[in-house]
């Protein structure tokens, strides 16, 4: 018999939420392959240090430990949440795969609806994004910056110090804390982040059988509508931390890109939509960027910051 090869070590964030994804995508991997695949728990910075993350520098906080540890060999790949990749692509990794997106929009949690908030209620959200476009909704409420794990964050709103938060749906259905959520935003209310909702499965760029491997989880549609929304955020030249909204879709056929840049007091917006065939994302993300700055976008970017 030939003996069977050491399970593949999938490094993963030690949180509720990255554990859960990591599991579900290595429950995946075993199902379609048969191959033995074992959780491998990493420390990131972005999980233990006490400053707010719009002050590290955003983007990549919770990807550079799991990309040293690959890098280092202790493991073999890696399992992100896709709006936290920086957007230019490290290439000493290839993302093998980016299977099917789950829920794209934004979840309020909270024992009401958005509408019903009273003026002046607490809304705990960290994301310039959501600030930027629920003012322009509600601009009669606290808009209170919050950090931490999905649980620490809806333990305020259980405890009385917020009247909710506002929180990506696919991440609370993974921790399984659908029964809490008094609405999902549509897309026309509030635009997602760019890749939001979906996973990056990375591996180092030389070992091309893990790459073919880990290929059968790739699904071509969520690939092409991620890449043109971070196509998007890359040509605006910002990170997770800056007011972008992009959400595209491809239906097999044609893909439907929006995308906004909003001002931090939500009251001024460039939004605008395009589409194209899916085989050209990249640069139907970085045309509507084009566009976007043309209409006033790099300003609206450039405000928030005073
Ligand atoms: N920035 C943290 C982060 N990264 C991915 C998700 C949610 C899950 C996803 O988008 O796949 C979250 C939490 C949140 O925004 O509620």
């Amino acid at each position: 018999m030939t003996p069977l090869p050491h399970a593949l070590r999938l490094g993963t964030r030690r949180s509720l939420m990255a554990t859960t994804q990591s599991q579900m995508v290595a429950d995946a991997y075993m199902q379609r392959t048969g191959r033995a695949i074992e959780l491998v728990g990493i420390t990131t910075f972005g999980d233990v240090t006490k400053a707010h993350l719009a002050q590290l520098g955003g983007t990549g906080v919770f990807v550079s430990a799991l990309r040293d540890k690959l890098i280092d060999d202790e493991v073999d790949f890696a399992v992100h949440s896709l709006k936290d990749l920086p957007t230019t692509q490290d290439p000493r990794f290839t993302l093998a795969a980016i299977p099917a997106r789950h829920d794209h929009r934004d979840a309020l949690v909270g024992p009401r609806k958005f509408a019903d908030l009273v003026p002046g209620a607490r809304v705990g959200t960290g994301s310039p994004r959501r600030v930027a476009m629920l003012s322009a909704l509600r601009p009669d409420l606290e808009y209170v910056p919050i950090r931490g794990n999905a649980d620490t964050r809806i333990g305020k709103v259980t405890s009385g110090e917020l009247d909710a938060v506002v929180l990506a749906s696919a991440g609370l259905t993974r921790i399984g804390r659908d029964a809490e959520v008094a609405q999902i935003f549509e897309v026309e209310e509030l635009l997602p982040a760019p890749g939001q909702g979906a996973l990056a499965v990375e591996c180092r760029a030389d070992r091309a059988d893990l790459v073919e491997f880990l290929g059968v989880l790739d699904d071509p549609r969520t690939r092409s509508a991620v890449t043109a929304e971070r196509a998007v955020l890359n040509a605006l030249e910002a990170g997770c931390s800056a007011p972008v909204g992009a959400f595209a879709a491809d239906d097999g056929h044609t893909l439907n890109l929006t995308a906004v840049v909003v001002s931090i007091d939500g009251r001024e917006a460039v939004r605008k939509s395009a589409a194209g065939s899916p085989s050209e994302a990249a640069n139907l993300g970085r045309l509507l960027a084009t566009e976007m700055i043309s209409a006033g976008a790099d300003r609206l970017m450039g405000e928030q910051s005073h």
